[in-house]
């Protein structure tokens, strides 16, 4: 079995255990401070002074001063002799990775309220943000839109596996079912040439999307369609449906993909991309992706049989998958 990150040698060594998980908190929070007042944006545009930059996030020079140093400890920032703040290669990351950080953020906040929420039956979102996940988005669209920064920082994680594993048959139509900001559709349509993509999501999903998408070169490839996955999608002959099914129960998962069997054609194909559960379990990305689908959604991640079941159950069969140990797998079905 893999060697637990937290629960293996770091429990049995108190000095690294609160050293990283000190550092990983109090990272994460300084991370999100400086994203959230601009300081990360303005010294990617150059160096700055604490006065310049303390204006900019309305904060104490001493407070921010101290952030800043412990970011200089982490080659985060570095400050010059004479005293301005700079960027570092690491700083343009840390901005790359904003919708993670957020995203890491919020799960820290649910999870206080996660034996409330298990006793009432739902989200730990749902308990401490009063609404569940996609709803809330919906209402908030500045923190849908950093959550839809977040799922193209994870999809650009899983490409390089996904074209490297993984061809798909031919097809003309590729429809990517809850697409969110359109990263794996526009990826798809460079790596297959000559092909149209339909990008497929709620409608305050996609308000957000379609600048993303205009401002792409590959936007005359792409139709955006508003709708809703429990009751129709669009016809195509490729079926993406990248961690979707993963925030579902067993039984909307059923209704979803029902909802694609019905207008899939028979040559078609539906490609799931998700983590899929090791069996027996293993400290892995998988595992702990399944905890944050109970917390984030009330949904879960599955073993491979688990998978096979909805697809039985729903008119498809898998043909083939790709497993990726790493992070999510690919798994390929067709209509039967
Ligand atoms: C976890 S995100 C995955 C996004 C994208 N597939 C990816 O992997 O980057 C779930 C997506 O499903 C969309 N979604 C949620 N409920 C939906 C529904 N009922 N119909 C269509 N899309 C939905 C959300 O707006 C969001 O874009």
């Amino acid at each position: 079995m893999a060697e637990s990150i937290v629960f293996g040698d770091l429990l049995d060594d108190p000095d690294r255990l609160f050293t990283s998980l000190h550092t990983v908190l109090f990272g994460m929070g300084a991370a999100n401070l400086v994203l959230r007042a601009g300081i990360v944006e303005r010294l990617l545009a150059g160096p700055a002074t604490t006065e310049e930059l303390a204006a900019l996030g309305q904060v104490p020079q001493g407070e921010l001063a101290r952030v800043l140093d412990f970011l200089v400890g982490h080659a985060v920032l570095a400050r010059q002799d004479d005293g301005h703040w700079l960027a570092t290669p690491r700083t343009a990351r840390l901005f790359e990775a904003r919708g993670y950080l957020a995203n890491c953020e919020s799960s820290a906040l649910m999870n206080s309220a996660w034996l409330p929420a298990l006793r009432a039956g739902h989200s730990n979102f749902a308990e401490y943000f009063g609404q569940p996940v996609f709803a809330y988005f919906a209402a908030n669209p500045e923190r849908g839109a950093l959550f839809g920064e977040f799922m193209g920082w994870m999809t650009r994680r899983v490409i390089r596996f996904l074209f490297a594993s993984h061809r798909f048959q031919p097809f003309v139509t590729v429809a990517d079912i809850g697409g969110s900001m359109g990263d794996l559709l526009l990826a798809v349509l460079a790596e297959y040439p000559g092909t149209r993509g339909v990008l497929f999501d709620l409608p305050e999903t996609l308000a957000l999307a379609r600048p993303v998408i205009a401002a792409s070169p590959l936007a005359e490839r792409v139709d955006l369609v508003e709708g809703t996955f429990f009751e129709a999608v669009p016809v195509a002959d490729l079926y993406l449906m990248k961690q979707i099914l993963h925030d579902w129960t067993d039984e909307e998962c059923r209704t979803i993909l029902a909802t694609v069997r019905r207008v899939i054609p028979a040559r078609g194909r539906l490609v799931v991309i998700d983590h899929i559960l090791s069996d027996p379990p293993a400290p892995d990305e998988a595992q702990s992706t399944d905890l944050a689908m109970m917390a984030w959604a009330g949904g879960r991640e599955r073993k491979l049989a688990e998978f096979a079941a909805l697809f039985a159950a729903t008119g498809f069969a898998i043909e083939r998958v790709s497993r990726n140990p790493a992070g999510h797998s690919v798994i390929e079905v067709c209509p039967v």
